[in-house]
């Protein structure tokens, strides 16, 4: 990563100039504006700041699921909005993972099912899923739990299943919102551990929103959003 002799890598996520309004009626509501952000292959980035300041919007944005007002965003050099709908959603699955702190897993699918899922999706061969999936679930500690649906995993268990399931594709850069949110302190040590590995392992950028501020300080750069400003907390 920091070879001098390497190419200048593209940056995973950069955006300018991004504002977001809501229309209320006659009202425009704006969430933030002009906000610029550059993340960096192999980069951690927490985006902390009160209730309603708009971190899952700006998540959004980042990850291309919901369109800004004004600005540009590029994900790994693409500027994801010139994309179809359809052109957009293969783009996200091949090079972005998301995590959610409600997880999102299926119900109805085994941990080993759910985390194989988005190969399948991208085409791979059910036999090449299983292998990635399983190997993926060790890595988080999980290898005696493969046959369990979500209903039969703790909280933090299913949250390091959504984790190894935002990580089959080998995404550039995995967006999190509130990946400990719920969780207990230990639990809540052991995703920051997790994260920690896999960054150093496999040079996956982080952009998380979280209220843990021992997470977000622990893990790297920490930006506030602020009365629709974005600042680097020192
Ligand atoms: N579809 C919408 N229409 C109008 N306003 C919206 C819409 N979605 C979000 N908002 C408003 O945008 C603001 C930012 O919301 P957002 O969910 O991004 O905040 P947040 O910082 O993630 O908050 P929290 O920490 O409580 O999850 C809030 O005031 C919310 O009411």
């Amino acid at each position: 990563m920091n070879d001098a002799s390497a190419p200048a890598s593209v940056p995973v996520i950069e955006c300018s100039q991004l504002t977001r309004t809501y229309s209320e009626g006659p009202e425009t509501l704006t969430i933030f504006s002009d906000i610029s952000l550059r993340v960096e292959p192999g980069e951690t980035v927490a985006i902390v700041g009160s209730s309603g300041a708009g971190k899952t919007t700006l998540l959004n944005l980042l990850g291309g699921l919901d369109r800004p007002t004004s600005g540009h965003i590029r994900i790994c050099g693409q500027d994801i909005h010139r994309l179809s709908e359809a052109g957009r959603a293969k783009f996200r699955s091949r090079n972005l993972g998301f995590v959610y702190q409600f997880h999102h897993l299926l119900p109805e699918f085994s941990a080993l099912e759910n985390v194989m899922m988005p190969c399948a999706l991208a085409g791979m061969k059910p036999s090449q899923a299983a292998v990635k999936a399983e190997s993926l679930l060790a890595r988080v500690g999980l290898a005696e739990r493969l046959k369990h649906k979500p209903g039969e995993l703790s909280g933090g268990e299913r949250q390091r299943v959504a984790i190894a399931r935002a990580l089959v594709n080998e995404p550039q850069c995995v967006l999190m919102d509130e990946p400990t949110g719920n969780l207990d302190e230990q639990t809540g040590a052991g995703i920051r551990a997790l994260i920690e590995d896999l960054r150093d392992q496999s040079g996956t950028a982080f952009v998380m929103v979280t209220h843990d501020m021992t997470m977000a300080r622990s893990l790297g750069r920490v930006l506030r959003l602020e009365q629709g400003r974005l600042v680097q907390e020192l």
